[in-house]
């Protein structure tokens, strides 16, 4: 059996590992366009920060691993066309050559793309993207020139929020713009993101919510030098867009069976509407628990579950995707947010009506000095009682309790079960009335 699979980052490389290294008969071929393999883009703004030393431990595999482990690897190879009746992927290779590759099963692994803003003077010098490496290294060259003074963050969402810490950190001036009123509002409800549009503001970043660009101007060269927004008009040396990723699905979607997003719609072994054909990561749905229902969710933890769930079915074992709940985290200046499934907005848009009951206390007995508040906010279903979402707000290492939260949303636990569940008591952790008690007790 010849898989063939196209695209290898996160998804692709996980597809991969699971067939090579659970089905020695099976034989693997990579494609990709890119230079490199496995880049976790997640530490682009702390290698642009400075936070970390350099890029080099962001990536955790390379193309002679592969090599050596029996697969066969095309980079800079550009897929152009898919036969997918022959069963034959047409790709230009390395050397310029068009070439292809016949397979028994093809995986599509090829990811999302930035959505571009679609405004005057969008392909100015100066304008970023943050998706590949070599726009990390693009942005990290600019950010080091003395005469970039003040950079434009596009989308308060992950990326931008994290891009404008790095920028800040490197002494820029960083202007912050959102089309929502707040940051992260895709993630958290404005109770939480209040408290980090204070830490932003607070470190120096200027925000600038509820206001679009509208044109990016130029300098007699040809970069930027200036943003116009539907309010005013700014002085810029830089742009970074972060405006959301959207599908990168061009090579199927004429024949495959696609999402409202464009994504390939998958069922829970990852395969398409061919019979032939799986797709893994960003360019795939996934399926909420929190919502019950097929959605979009673009990230590395997913693209890794969705590709070992391919490289299984593909392999001979069966194995159902257990859906996801979108668990997603952030550290910036210290402070730390996580949150999983809905908040009551995200709830809202999505027509569940839900309840929610917050908390508010220090992590540890007040005896402890180093101590900080944790905010909790737990979202469930009116009807049902079933949590849909949980968020979590803190300067202290809040991180591993969104966990229990995600479980508990898959395995669709009520607010109620909550209630006396046994969380044990240390005081160099926690209290014994803890927040999470707390916040279930005090559930209508
Ligand atoms: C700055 C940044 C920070 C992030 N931080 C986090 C984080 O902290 N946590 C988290 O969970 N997620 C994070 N993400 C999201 C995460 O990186 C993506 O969800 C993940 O990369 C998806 O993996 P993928 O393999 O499905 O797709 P991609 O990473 O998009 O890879 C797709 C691959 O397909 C190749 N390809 C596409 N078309 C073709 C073609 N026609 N021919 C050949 N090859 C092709 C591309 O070259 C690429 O290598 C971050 C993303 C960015 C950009
Ligand atoms: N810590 C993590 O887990 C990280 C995850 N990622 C993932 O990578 C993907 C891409 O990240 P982002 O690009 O940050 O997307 P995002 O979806 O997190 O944020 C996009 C932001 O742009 C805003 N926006 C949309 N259109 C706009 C417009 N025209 N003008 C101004 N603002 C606009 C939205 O309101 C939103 O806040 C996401 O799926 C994200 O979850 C990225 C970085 C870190």
């Amino acid at each position: 059996m010849k898989t063939v699979i196209i695209g290898s980052n996160h998804a692709g490389i996980a597809a991969a590992n699971t067939l090579l290294d659970n089905y020695p008969d099976q034989e693997v071929v990579l494609i990709d366009r890119n230079t490199n393999l496995s880049y976790l883009g997640c530490g682009t703004a702390l290698w642009v920060g400075r936070q970390i030393d350099g890029y080099e431990g962001l990536f955790y595999t390379n193309k002679e691993d592969f090599i050596k482990r029996g697969a066969k690897i095309h980079m800079l190879s550009t897929v152009t066309n898919i036969d997918f009746d022959g069963k034959v992927v047409h790709f230009d290779n390395e050397s310029g050559e068009s070439v292809s590759e016949s397979y028994d099963k093809l995986v599509l692994a090829t990811g999302s793309k930035p959505i571009v803003p679609n405004i005057p003077g969008k392909d100015l010098d100066g304008i970023h993207f943050l998706k590949l490496f070599q726009e990390g290294q693009a942005v990290d060259k600019d950010i080091s020139s003395e005469a970039v003074k003040t950079v434009a963050v596009i989308g308060a969402g992950y990326i931008g929020v994290e891009i404008a810490e790095a920028a800040k950190r490197r002494g820029k001036n960083v202007l912050l713009f959102d089309a929502m009123p707040t940051s992260l509002a895709s993630y958290y409800d404005p109770e939480f993101t209040k408290h980090m549009d204070k830490n932003l503001e607070e470190n120096g970043v200027e925000l600038h919510f509820g206001e679009l660009a509208t044109e990016y101007k130029a300098d007699d060269n040809g970069r930027v030098n200036q943003l116009v927004t539907d309010k005013a008009a700014y002085d810029v040396d830089m742009v970074i867009n972060a405006i959301g990723f959207t599908a990168n699905s061009d090579l199927g979607s004429e024949h495959l069976e696609t999402f409202r997003n464009g994504a390939y719609l998958v069922d829970n072994h990852q395969k398409t509407s061919d019979d032939s054909v799986y797709a893994v990561g960003d360019c795939a749905t996934i399926y909420s628990n929190a919502l019950e229902a097929t959605t979009y969710i673009a990230l590395a933890t997913n693209a890794v579950r969705s590709g070992i769930v391919a490289g299984h079915n593909i392999g001979g074992t069966v194995l159902d995707s257990i859906g996801v709940q979108g668990s997603n985290g952030i550290s910036i200046f210290g402070f730390n947010m996580v949150s999983t499934g809905l908040s009551v907005a995200a709830a809202a848009k999505n027509n569940i009506d839900v309840e929610y009951t917050d908390f508010e206390d220090l992590q540890k007995p007040a005896f402890i000095k180093e101590n900080g508040s944790v905010k909790i906010r737990i979202v469930y279903e009116k009807s049902t009682r079933r949590i849909v979402g949980a968020q979590l707000a803190s300067t202290e290492d809040i991180a591993a309790n969104i966990h229990m939260f995600s479980l508990a949303i898959q395995e669709h636990v009520t607010i109620d079960k909550l209630k006396l569940l046994d969380i044990f008591f240390l005081p160099h952790f926690n209290q014994p009335y803890n927040y999470i008690t707390m916040a279930a007790l005090k559930a209508k």
